[in-house]
């Protein structure tokens, strides 16, 4: 019996599906990283916004289909999931695009059904596919298990597997919502920037790590900070290009006066700025780089940093914009199917409720259109629907203030469904 059959009749406890990792990538996607390498700030710039005219891929180009890895997870994962695949579906049927979906499972329920948090099946079908759209992993029911039988480890296994070291984490704030971010009009206002992570690397992954006991007998826990240089060259790599094609400001943060892994950091980046003479460089240590983004976020363009300070910086980030049910990311490897994910967790506070912001995960979705498979009209198709979702005042309870429509997950993907189709030309719509 296939996985997908065990995971949708939710039979438990599969005793052939024992995870062997890692395998080898099969690496599909033959477009080079620095190509796919995204201009985030075309939220602002895209002229479409509001209804202008919007040129329909199917009337000029052949039919596509591609092949999509669905990882709805834990959580809120499945309600933010179901709504981004109904949006995939909708944009796409109106630029020439099919998609099969296969639903896959992994983080808690993986280990509900199978007893790994990655299934073998889960990665090798994740590796044959054009894009993997994963919702979010985790909770309480998990988070005493040991460390390789947690949700997060499924997650952790998942991203070195399919070698996504370039973490994209755009946090734009819409005009729609500057009155929904805690800080004030003035400091939210314009916000525009992107957090470059390193993914795959860093102290999550970094040897040794473990339990012991000290000279006095007393149990510690440690783990290990440790970043090759060609883990940092290439992720420097994605990060100038990247500012490169938005204001041509980076920033790397690290904390360079006190570990040695960040000194090799701020060494390493500031040698390869020299090939891209057109970004403006800075460097700041992590501590001042977390105060400066509440303090002045305008100031950042692009910011290039660790796996952890990135995680950390990103969810700060996040609540500039008003919420992180906003905040989608992209996940991409040199080649390969990318991972498109929200920055947000499985949220098991408000799981099954119906209050999930379904945003993040739709714009994450337009992510994995735009920079897993370059179909760029179906993405701005799906930037173009949440604007007007969100100009027509339907919000969700995270991004709600007053006179705006409170709505709950599925009414949100509705709307921007009918946004989607209002944007249908009269060539399809006849
Ligand atoms: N990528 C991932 O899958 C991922 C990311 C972060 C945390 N997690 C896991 O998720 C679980 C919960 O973690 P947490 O509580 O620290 O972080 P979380 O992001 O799940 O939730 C933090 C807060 O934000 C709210 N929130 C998150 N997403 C929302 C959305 N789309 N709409 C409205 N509100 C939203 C939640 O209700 C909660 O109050 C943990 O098991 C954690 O390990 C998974
Ligand atoms: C769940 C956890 C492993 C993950 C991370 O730390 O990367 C999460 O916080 C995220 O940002 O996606």
């Amino acid at each position: 019996m296939s996985i997908q059959s065990l995971y949708h009749s939710q039979i438990k406890n599969s005793s052939s599906l024992i995870q062997q990792f890692p395998m080898n990538s099969l690496q599909l996607n033959p477009t080079p990283l620095t190509a796919r390498i995204p201009l985030i700030s075309s939220y602002f710039q895209n002229k479409n916004r509001g209804g202008g005219t919007i040129r329909c891929a199917a009337a000029t180009a052949k039919a596509r289909t591609y092949n999509i890895t669905l990882l709805p997870g834990d959580g809120i994962g499945p309600e933010v999931v179901s709504v981004a695949k109904d949006v995939l579906d909708a944009a796409g049927s109106l630029n020439g695009i099919t998609f099969n979906f296969e639903e896959m499972p992994v983080g808690g329920n993986a280990l509900d059904l199978t007893g790994v948090p990655l299934p073998d099946e889960t990665l090798s079908n994740a590796k044959k596919s054009d894009a993997v759209l994963l919702g979010a992993i985790g909770g309480y029911k998990w988070d005493n298990n040991e460390k390789h039988l947690k949700p997060e480890t499924g997650l952790l296994q998942l991203r070195a597997g399919l070698g996504v070291f370039a973490n994209l984490r755009p946090a734009t704030v819409f005009p729609q919502l500057v009155d929904s971010s805690t800080l004030k009009k003035d400091v939210a206002e314009g916000v525009d920037l992107m957090v470059v992570r390193e993914l795959t690397g860093g102290i999550y992954f970094g040897k040794p790590r473990g339990f012991d006991q000290d000279e006095n007998g007393d149990e510690i826990g440690f783990n290990t900070e440790v970043y090759a240089g060609y883990e940092i060259d290439r992720i420097a790599h994605v990060a100038f290009e990247t500012a490169r094609k938005r204001r041509g400001k980076l920033c790397s943060v690290d904390k360079a006066n006190v570990l040695e892994a960040s000194m090799l950091w701020r060494k390493r980046v500031t040698k390869i700025a020299s090939d891209y003479p057109d970004v403006e460089l800075s460097h700041m240590y992590v501590d001042n780089a977390a105060m400066q983004l509440i303090r002045d976020p305008k100031q950042f363009d692009t910011i290039v940093t660790n796996n952890i300070f990135g995680d950390i910086l990103s969810d700060e980030a996040s609540m500039i914009t008003g919420s992180i049910g906003m905040l989608p990311s992209a996940s991409l490897g040199e080649l390969g199917p990318g991972l498109f994910e929200p920055i947000h967790g499985s949220a098991p506070d408000i799981a099954g409720q119906d209050k999930a912001n379904p945003l993040a995960t739709v714009l994450s979705a337009a992510m994995l259109l735009r920079y897993g498979l370059g179909e760029e009209d179906a993405a701005k198709m799906i930037e173009n629907a949440v604007l007007e979702t969100l100009n027509k005042g339907f919000r969700t309870g995270d991004i709600f203030s007053s006179g705006m429509k409170l709505v709950g997950c599925e009414e949100m993907g509705e709307q921007v469904l009918r946004s989607i189709d209002s944007q249908k030309p009269a060539a399809v719509a006849r």
